[in-house]
């Protein structure tokens, strides 16, 4: 009997890109999953298909069409693992309806950019600490997007950028605690040829990534989004002075609580680094402020300008950006109404 035939389910909250990206890898994996949407199509369905294309693999390379299957409206039951893979403003909202379906046997992982997120989710939990799920912080440099499709029902992903995906437990009481390791064991015998690949850090080396990864963000997002250029545009005046500067500022906050090697010429690095091999992209900050959709600033420049204040530090430049990226946000709702 295949190992994987006794994994339990694991669920996918959120039919993005990145939530596709793993169901996808999980239904190859022969992964027993479910899909959770915000809103099932019209037709009563169970199976959804997905349209699964690894670009990163070279051109021309075809696509798989695999049957998803996705949550029904009133199911429950406990649910023993949870990806949350929405977007950070989302996630609190779409955990909320599993409340009742998460225990303290349960592990949830966060896959989002940013910080503050886990933070907001766990809260749900305040009352019934003792019922609380293990919950697990991710981060990840693959890169996906969706294509838009014509039919309602069907779903595509395309794996555009092979990247490196890591987790760990958030607390760090949780490191190497027999339920991670139990977590680990499993993930690993279910989906041995699993192209994400996922590693296991100890809770302070994940967070270090995710912070890691949000001092590039907190620079590379606003600009390109307040612009309206790709990423690559950071390698040249006048948005690389503006990102100098800002790298001056995000580094300050940085090495006064406790991350001593994020030097203002070690983010300036990073971010010239990514906006090198990204700089055909259009950042996911641009895409959501061009759609009039709600971006992930406050998890992003707001958690670093949040850091900056209880550390009594000026950051001048990083809340205006925040502060011009809330006001786009702001306008494109009042030009709607
Ligand atoms: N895309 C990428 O390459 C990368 C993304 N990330 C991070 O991963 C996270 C997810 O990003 P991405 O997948 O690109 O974002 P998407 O916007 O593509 O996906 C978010 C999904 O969440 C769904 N959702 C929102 N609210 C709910 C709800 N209440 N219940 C169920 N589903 C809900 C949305 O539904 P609907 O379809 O109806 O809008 C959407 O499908 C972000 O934090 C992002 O920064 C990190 C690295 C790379
Ligand atoms: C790495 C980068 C900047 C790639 O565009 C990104 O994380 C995003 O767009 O969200």
């Amino acid at each position: 009997m295949p190992p994987h035939v006794l994994a339990p389910t694991i669920h996918v909250l959120g039919g993005g890109a990145i939530g596709l990206l793993v169901t996808g890898h999980l239904l190859k994996g022969q992964v027993p999953v479910r899909l959770h949407l915000r809103q099932m199509p019209s037709v009563p369905t169970c199976l959804i298909p997905l349209s699964f294309i690894e670009a990163w693999r070279g051109p021309g390379t075809p696509g798989q069409v695999l049957q998803c299957p996705v949550e029904e409206a009133g199911a429950d039951g406990p649910i023993e693992c949870l990806v949350i893979a929405t977007k950070a403003q989302q996630a609190r909202e779409a955990v909320g309806p599993l409340y009742s379906r998460l225990t303290r046997n349960s592990s949830v992982l966060f896959l989002q950019n940013g910080l503050g997120v886990f933070e907001e989710v766990a809260n749900l939990w305040k009352e019934e600490r003792d019922r609380q799920p293990f919950f697990l912080l991710g981060s990840t440099t693959h890169g996906a997007y969706r294509p838009a499709v014509p039919g309602e029902i069907e779903r595509s992903v395309v794996h555009a950028g092979m990247g490196k995906m890591w987790f760990g437990a958030a607390s760090a009481h949780e490191n190497g605690s027999p339920r991670l390791q139990n977590l680990v064991r499993n993930l690993s015998s279910w989906v041995p040829g699993l192209a994400l690949d996922p590693r296991l850090l100890d809770a302070k080396e994940i967070r270090d990534r995710l912070v890691e990864k949000l001092a590039v963000a907190s620079i590379i997002l606003p600009l390109t989004a307040l612009s309206g250029q790709k990423n690559g545009a950071l390698l040249s005046p006048p948005l690389e002075t503006l990102a100098t500067d800002l790298a001056e500022e995000v580094s300050s906050v940085l090495v006064r609580t406790g991350h001593s090697r994020m030097t203002p010429s070690w983010v300036k690095g990073r971010v010239r680094e990514v906006a090198e091999g990204t700089r055909e992209n259009v950042s996911s900050m641009k895409a959501d402020v061009e759609m009039g959709r709600r971006t992930e600033v406050e998890y992003i420049c707001g958690a670093l300008n949040r850091m900056a204040r209880d550390a009594g530090i000026h950051t001048p430049l990083l809340r205006m950006v925040q502060g011009l990226i809330e006001a786009r946000q702001i306008r494109k709702v009042d030009n709607e109404t």
